[in-house]
């Protein structure tokens, strides 16, 4: 109670919980499971059950579902097979497949296979820059531009992430200056939104207002995603503080699965399904199904052998066995 009374006092000249689902009409999700929900996972995943997942989750409604990751396989074996991945999902219209690159070497074999979309990952933090790609922030950000400057060229459609916006697990709190900073410089690269990434989930309202209020001086609301690992449990308040700054894009994984191998201490990111039945409460369109969603939940969670990391997927029983109870159920409305 306390928290909402803060936050609403801190953040007056922007639409307030009791108002937002009328100025937030629509929640973009973009979904990262295939990608960051499972390349930190240990047993190998097939392709043929990568492609299944990535069909599930695009009959569930999803629009944009991050489907693979052109790095280098010595780094992330899990993600060595993007390749056949993006090869054999059958895309749907109107569905966006975006795939990470951190170089030109991945942005060339994502062109192989018709990417039509890719995201740089410049670190917000030194400490996290050198572990996750072997070279400084400044490097990072070189090596990331010229893959911004060829897809621009190309006609492909580039997303920014910037990565550690709150803490890093080597250096420690990080500066929303020098988040704002980067993210300035993702934009003047090209990139048509940037992701703001909490990728050990050590954020809290409070330090996402304050990330927020720094980066909204360098960013219009649209322009920005926010992405939450939930290691706190700080997930969806965190999201509230973000979408009552008017940012209404949203990257979540399926199951709640996620984790970057080389930042220590990460855990999963906000779940999908927990994401969706929030904003069914709240009276936000998202246009997709939860069952369906809930489905593809326990299938991954069912092929990698342990439980989901969604209290959704969890709570939700053969009760509820269609669309329109689940959604009863979220808006309190039985
Ligand atoms: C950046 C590098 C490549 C530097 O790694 P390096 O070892 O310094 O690079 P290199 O240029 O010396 O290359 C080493 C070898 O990798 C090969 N190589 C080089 N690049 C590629 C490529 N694209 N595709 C395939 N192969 C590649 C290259 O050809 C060479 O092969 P060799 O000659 O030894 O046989 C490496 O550090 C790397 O791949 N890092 C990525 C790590 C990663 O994927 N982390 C997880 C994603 S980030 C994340 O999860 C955070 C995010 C985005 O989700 C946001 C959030 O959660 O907050």
């Amino acid at each position: 109670m306390n928290f909402i009374t803060n936050s609403l006092k801190l953040s007056r000249n922007f639409p307030s919980i009791r108002n937002l689902s009328a100025s937030t009409s629509q929640v973009r999700i973009y979904e990262v499971g295939p990608r960051d929900g499972l390349q930190n996972e240990s047993k190998l995943v097939p392709t043929d059950v990568k492609v299944e997942l990535i069909h599930k989750l695009a009959e569930a409604g999803l629009k944009d579902i991050e489907s693979a990751s052109f790095v280098s396989p010595k780094w992330v074996k899990q993600m060595a097979d993007g390749k056949d991945v993006m090869n054999t999902i059958k895309r749907v219209p109107g569905v966006n497949y975006p795939v990470l690159v951190p170089n030109l070497k991945g942005y060339s074999i994502a062109r192989q296979c018709n990417a039509e979309e890719v995201a740089i990952f410049p670190a917000g933090s030194e400490g996290f820059s050198q572990k996750n790609l072997n070279c400084s922030v400044e490097e990072g950000l070189r090596r990331f531009k010229e893959v911004a400057d060829q897809a621009v060229k190309d006609g492909v459609r580039v997303r920014g992430y910037v990565s550690c916006v709150v803490g890093c697990p080597y250096d420690g709190p990080v500066s929303p200056k020098a988040i704002a900073k980067i993210t300035e410089d993702l934009l003047s690269m090209g990139c048509y939104e940037v992701s703001l990434g909490d990728t050990i989930g050590v954020g809290t309202a409070g330090s996402v207002q304050r990330l927020l209020r720094e980066v909204l001086t360098v960013a219009k609301p649209e322009q920005l995603a926010l992405h939450f690992h939930d290691t706190y449990g700080q997930g969806l308040s965190n999201l509230l503080a973000g979408l009552e700054f008017g940012i209404t894009t949203v990257d979540s994984s399926i199951s709640g699965l996620g984790g970057c191998p080389y930042a220590r201490g990460a855990s999963g990111n906000l779940a999908t399904e927990d994401l969706v039945y929030f904003l069914y409460g709240l009276g936000v369109n998202t246009d997709l199904d939860l069952v369906k969603l809930v489905e593809a939940g326990r299938y991954i969670s069912n092929f990698l052998g342990k439980p989901t990391e969604s209290k959704v997927n969890r709570a939700l029983s053969d009760r509820f066995k269609n669309h329109k109870d689940v959604v009863q159920m979220a808006s309190c409305a039985v």
